[in-house]
């Protein structure tokens, strides 16, 4: 038997409470690079894709124990819904207030609801990521509630105690990345204008292990028939070549203006 006859009697009658709901709503934004480190003066960079983690404070503001309190966290916070804020600016407020950087495009690409997530109640986080190189991140510095704020490679992550669910997170986000070096060219931000095709697939693989990209006979087959680069030539209209990786020259390649819709490495 209905009880009300318009929407807004419905409406007036209506209570929350009756319902589960969530308990917070917070925003968390993985922050990845890929840092190089010249180790030999012929042998190219090593690189390895790192993640900037920060360490939650032991204490809040009040001086009380801090949930999950000295763990490694990505950064991330409660949504300010008093100030009618949504998930993507809390997300890029909260980057500046615990890491000081500002100014990225970070993209949204997962939610974590499964309660039990966080000890204080259930609590739905909005996750976000975003790739750049590494002179972006060179501004962080830890402040709010985050004691530290440090880059730490892939193998260095996975070894630590993370706080709530980040591990998933963190493993989530890595996939997405994963898919956008392959279909996009993002690698473009890790290298020289000009670079030699093993530095195009030494930056391709540190998001991980791929056999097409990894076997060289594949990749050196297919890589100079990429649509999106183009060989660079010199001022008389010869290969244009370095020798600051080998002993021996190798070709360098630019990227061009094609945009890119379906993956190209494969
Ligand atoms: O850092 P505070 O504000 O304590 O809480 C925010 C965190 O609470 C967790 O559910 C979220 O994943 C987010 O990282």
């Amino acid at each position: 038997m209905a009880k009300y006859k318009t929407e807004k009697e419905m409406l007036d009658h209506y209570r929350s409470s009756d319902y589960i709901t969530p308990d917070g709503y917070t925003s968390d934004i993985a922050i990845f690079t890929i840092q190089s480190y010249k180790k030999e003066e012929k042998a190219p960079p090593v690189m390895k894709l790192s993640l900037m983690l920060i360490k939650r404070a032991e204490k809040d503001k009040e001086g009380n124990p801090n949930v999950e309190g000295g763990k490694w966290a990505i950064p991330g916070g409660f949504v300010d819904a008093n100030h009618k804020e949504t998930a993507l600016e809390a997300a890029k407020r909260e980057l500046k207030e615990e890491t000081n950087i500002d100014g990225l495009h970070i993209q949204h690409f997962g939610v974590y609801d499964r309660i039990g997530r966080d000890p204080r109640g259930w609590m739905i986080s909005n996750a976000f990521y975003a790739v750049v190189p590494e002179e972006l991140v060179e501004q962080r510095k830890a402040s709010d509630d985050a004691a530290e704020v440090e880059l730490f490679t892939m193998e260095e992550v996975f070894k630590l105690d993370l706080a709530f669910d980040h591990r998933q997170i963190i493993e989530d986000a890595l996939s997405f990345i994963k898919k956008d070096m392959i279909q996009t060219t993002l690698a473009k931000n890790f290298l020289p204008s000009e670079f030699s095709l093993s530095e195009l697939q030494r930056v391709l693989l540190t998001v991980g292990e791929d056999p097409r990209i990894s076997t060289d006979s594949v990749f050196f087959t297919k890589a100079p028939k990429l649509p999106f680069i183009e060989k660079v030539l010199d001022e008389k209209g010869q290969p244009k070549k370095t020798k600051r990786n080998s002993f021996r020259p190798s070709q360098l390649y630019r990227f061009n203006s094609i945009e890119i819709v379906q993956s190209v490495y494969h």
